[in-house]
């Protein structure tokens, strides 16, 4: 098999050419996807020991150039080294494992094994027959050696996000990895286990490891990383130390525009002639929440926030059918919602933007258009037959509106970039014009130009009179609201009218009075704890699949 290395490139920089000192080097990398070109000419330079992160819009070629650094797609020119030296050849799957690993944001661990089994997969156990005590302690050693205080004998389905990461990380250092891709690992973590992990990264920088960082939080690019490479549009745009770019220009590199982020014009406020679109009474679920009594009016925004155990994502589960109350009700206007079905929250009106888009989300194999027009597709003709034309005609409505780059509203949803297919997600629960409106994380995984876009969308929703029921973690997001409401151990625990101050929502997140907040928190607060998995609050945890 030809090492990629051996590719020649006409009219790309010379490899090897990188300062001494240099971990990692792409140059002239060009790779093309049928019609899309996902990166051209485009590379990086990562130094050894540095943290570098890896910034641009959805779809800009970030998780391309990550595939490229690991071997697992072929560029279709350009160089790798690894220490100066040529990557090995693709086939030889162990040699790459030993000088790069990536923690994906969706695991690559085999969530019916044990820890010790997947740390273990892949390499020889020693000769002759698997001993499993002589497997689960040399896992219970080297977790011990790196720090991780997961139980080896554990099954790996049962580790949250930030155990998983951590058994990924030790799994590729004991592989003689001194190269890891982070894609996006914040994503999932809440605030407290945010900041282990950049503790850790700063530990692992400083004995030596080299990081490349994958985050949508540019405020985390300047708190955890030294460099910063921006790409655009398939193109390496600039690599320099985060100290020399600042915030505008650094969205400017992003986005190719010099403009600055939208202050939110303030809404209308909605008064209490309005009539109530979504009410729940006495709503509970054993572990998950209790009491939950809530309105939202017709054309009002209210966030739900509350750290990864408060019941917020279990209650927008409920509200769309995914799960069963153990009591209490829910209506749409003055009409009961049969409870525990999603088909009967559709039909009563409630629109959903799951937690994850790749479970309750998408038809991987079906296109964007049919994706995204799914809900409608009667529309299309008369007595359910689709008249093909009209249906493109939405969808290519859809594509420009949401700014969703995509070669062709035919091509498989599975070819989108992860913002972009986020962002079907939310135009398909838009299409039926909801009366309700429940979103959980919607801005997830979304560059911050798109963000924009899409709360607009939603608050464009809104204004048309949409009750809208945004579960988040992100400010940006909660700022879009009208009024927030915090949980706090399954129940609604504040009210956040118009003007809240970032402080006051991290110390209701974490159940403390606000003038216990300080500064740090408050810098904290911008990532409030995502949705770390939880056995009573996660969409990863067993009982969070749609029944
Ligand atoms: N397997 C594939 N088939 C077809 N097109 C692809 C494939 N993988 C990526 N692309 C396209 O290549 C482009 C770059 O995608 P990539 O996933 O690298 O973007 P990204 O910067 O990681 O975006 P995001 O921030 O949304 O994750 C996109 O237009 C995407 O649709």
């Amino acid at each position: 098999m030809m090492s990629i290395d051996s590719i020649a490139v006409p009219g790309a920089p010379a490899p090897g050419t990188a300062p001494p000192g240099t971990a990692v080097e792409a140059t002239g990398v060009t790779k093309r996807f049928g019609a899309t070109t996902a990166l051209a000419d485009a590379g990086i330079t990562i130094a050894a020991g540095s943290t570098h992160a890896l910034v641009g819009r959805n779809g800009a070629g970030k998780s391309t150039l990550v595939s490229i650094l690991t071997g697992l797609h072929r560029p279709d020119t350009g160089t790798v080294r690894f220490d100066g030296e040529p990557a090995p050849a693709l086939a030889d799957r162990d040699a790459w494992r030993r000088r790069v690993a990536c923690v994906y944001q969706r695991s690559t661990i085999i969530p019916t094994l044990t820890v010790a089994e997947n740390l273990f997969l892949n390499r020889q156990a020693g000769r002759g027959p698997i001993g499993w005590a002589r497997l689960r302690r040399r896992a219970g050693a080297l977790l011990d050696d790196y720090g991780v205080a997961v139980d080896p004998g554990a099954l790996a389905g049962e580790l949250n996000v930030e155990q998983r990461q951590l058994v990924e990380i030790a799994r590729a250092l004991s592989l003689g990895s001194r190269f890891i891709i982070l894609d996006e690992p914040t994503a999932r973590l809440d605030a407290t286990a945010i900041d282990r992990l950049f503790t850790r990264m700063r530990a692992l920088a400083a004995s030596g490891v080299t990081l490349l960082f994958i985050s949508h939080h540019l405020h985390e690019v300047y708190e955890v990383c030294d460099t910063v490479t921006v790409l655009r549009d398939a193109r390496w745009i600039l690599t320099r130390p985060v100290t020399e770019v600042g915030h505008a220009a650094l969205v400017e590199a992003m986005t190719g525009e010099a403009v600055g982020l939208t202050e939110w014009p303030s809404r209308p406020p909605v008064t209490s002639q309005t009539s109530v679109a979504l009410r729940t009474t006495g709503l509970r679920l054993a572990d998950a929440y209790t009491d939950v009594d809530l309105e939202v009016r017709a054309g009002e925004i209210v966030g739900v926030t509350g750290s990864g155990s408060s019941g917020k994502v279990s209650l927008a589960e409920t509200l769309s059918g995914l799960r069963r109350p153990d009591g209490g009700e829910i209506r749409v206007g003055a009409q009961p919602v049969r409870l525990g079905s999603v088909p009967a929250a559709l039909a009563a009106g409630i629109g959903f933007v799951p937690q994850d888009r790749h479970r309750e989300g998408l038809v991987p194999l079906l296109s964007v258009e049919e994706n995204a027009t799914l809900p409608i597709a009667g529309r299309f003709g008369p007595a359910g037959a689709i008249v093909p034309k009209r249906r493109t005609t939405v969808a290519e409505e859809m594509i420009a509106r949401y700014d969703i780059k995509t070669s062709s509203p035919y091509a498989p949803v599975n070819s989108l970039s992860g913002g972009n297919a986020q962002k079907v997600v939310l135009a398909r629960a838009l299409s039926t014009d909801p009366r309700v409106l429940v979103l959980i994380g919607p801005t997830a995984g979304v560059d911050v130009r798109s963000k924009e876009s899409l709360l607009g969308a939603v608050r464009a929703a809104a204004d048309g009179g949409t009750a809208v029921l945004l579960v988040s973690d992100e400010l940006d997001d909660l700022r879009a609201c009208d009024r927030v409401l915090v949980m706090f151990h399954g129940r609604i625990s504040a009210e956040l009218g118009r003007d809240w101050e970032d402080a006051e929502v991290v110390a209701a997140v974490e159940g403390v009075a606000a003038d216990r907040i300080g500064a740090a928190e408050a810098v904290a607060a911008e990532r409030i704890g995502a949705t770390q998995e939880s056995a009573t609050d996660g969409v990863g945890a067993p009982e969070g699949a749609g029944q």
